[in-house]
């Protein structure tokens, strides 16, 4: 007989991330790793369910404050280390999980929740929508040329100490935050070390970690963290530069970094497993199909007020729309909700007026970053237009300039 989701006392944290382990594989993390989550992890937050004296469900949140339209960081809960027993799977563990942690999130008064899925299926019934996506690129720099912006001479590079450049790579980190909605603001101590975690399990045959610091006029502008992994084919050098991040406020400090990354002795391949969909590379490079680009989902966001969530973001252009929202699983959402936005601010209001738009609380979550258009959630089926040019307005305000993106995982 399981119990219901109950909070994590902090001396049950070994065999709840046990449990963890054991639901995404049975192999134990690195000892750094593992040390690191812990001191990360907001036992007060953390739920557990048991069978007896054994845990066999566990969900997180983390106190995020993430960047949205607008540029004004919002509060979020960062949900994360979900895992059920394999002995328990499919007895709704989760559901009870999921329910207990949005009305927690609700309680504590924050908007929004957010996550990234291990399977991307698993979140949409309780009202997570797709909002970001990551590019990758696989760049073949024995065949790819960059053209590079004027000012890209004038950035020098030089190589560091991961740990030791940390506090500088940090800071620049944090001025790139309100730019980008979807970014992490990294406030809590600890959460910079995720940057430098480098466990050699974790490095598949690969370096330790290394850092190239970007300077201009004597001042560090940018960095770049990456591995390279060393391999010949028939004699031929074939190691390939695997990017951890690469941080860059302009277009000659970005070129430079690149341009230096792509021509790394013996390594034939750039790897960028995680870039924003608008990443400068794509625009340097003289053979888009030479860096094979793939997309893959990434940050999902859950809408927990929606009146709430809607008013903490600015609207690219002026609007006055009447949502139909339905929220199966936070029912307290449910109903027509007036939005009404300008260059001063926006209100959302419940009204009694007319729907313009109806959709689920899912597609408000994919929008709300402004990377997935509304428009195209329309083609889809998922937002119905009731009143014509009701959806082209809101598709319109609801875009980023900026395309959303989660540099990291949490
Ligand atoms: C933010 C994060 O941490 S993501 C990490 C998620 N964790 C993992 O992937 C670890 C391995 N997997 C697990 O531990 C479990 O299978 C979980 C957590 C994904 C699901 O836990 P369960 O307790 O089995 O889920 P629960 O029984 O509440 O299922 C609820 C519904 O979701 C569905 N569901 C659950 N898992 C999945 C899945 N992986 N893919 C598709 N549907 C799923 C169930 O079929 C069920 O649907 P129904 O209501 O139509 O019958």
């Amino acid at each position: 007989m399981t119990s219901g989701a109950e909070v994590l006392r902090a001396e049950d944290w070994d065999q709840w991330y046990g449990l963890l382990e054991l639901a995404f594989g049975g192999v134990p993390a690195a000892p750094e790793e593992r040390e690191l989550y812990r001191r990360l992890t907001e036992p007060e937050r953390s739920l557990a369910v048991w069978d007896e004296a054994e845990v066999v469900g566990t969900a997180g949140a983390f106190t995020f404050r993430v960047s949205v339209p607008g540029g004004r960081p919002a509060a979020a809960a960062g949900v994360t280390m979900v895992g059920v027993a394999p002995t328990h799977r499919r007895r709704s563990v989760l559901t009870t999980m999921m329910r207990r942690q949005l009305d927690d999130v609700r309680a504590r008064g924050e908007a929004l929740a957010v996550l990234t899925a291990s399977e991307p299926e698993i979140y949409g019934r309780f009202g997570y929508g797709l909002a970001s996506l990551r590019l990758s690129a696989e760049i073949d720099t024995a065949l790819v040329r960059l053209t590079v912006p004027a000012g890209t001479e004038e950035v020098t590079l030089r190589r560091a100490e991961p740990r030791a450049a940390l506090g500088v790579c940090e800071e620049l980190y944090g001025r790139q935050v309100a730019g980008r909605p979807g970014m992490l603001a990294r406030a809590a101590p600890g959460w910079e070390e995720l940057g430098v975690l480098d466990p050699p399990s974790g490095r598949e045959g690969a370096s330790p970690l290394q850092c190239v610091l970007a300077e201009r006029d004597g001042e560090v502008v940018g960095y770049t963290r990456y591995r390279t992994r060393p391999a010949w084919a028939s004699g031929v050098p074939d190691g390939s530069v695997v990017v951890q991040d690469l941080e860059a406020p302009d277009p000659a400090v970005y070129a430079a970094l690149l341009r230096y990354l792509c021509g790394i002795d013996l390594m034939r391949t750039v790897k960028l497993p995680n870039r924003p969909v608008d990443d400068a590379w794509q625009y340097l490079v003289s053979d888009l199909r030479r860096c094979e680009p793939r997309l893959r989902d990434e940050l999902q966001v859950r809408l927990v007020e929606v009146g709430a969530a809607l008013r903490q973001r600015s609207y690219r252009a002026p609007l006055d729309v009447v949502f139909e929202v339905s929220d199966a699983f936070c029912p307290w959402n449910e109903g027509r909700w007036r939005l009404s936005a300008d260059a001063g601010g926006a209100a959302c209001e419940r009204t009694g007026a007319g729907p313009d738009l109806a959709l689920s609380v899912r597609e408000l979550g994919a929008a709300y970053l402004g990377g997935v258009p509304l428009s195209g959630l329309a083609a889809a089926g998922r937002v119905r237009e009731l009143r014509r040019g009701a959806l082209a307005q809101a598709s319109t305000a609801f875009g980023s300039d900026v395309a959303p993106w989660l540099p990291h995982g949490f």
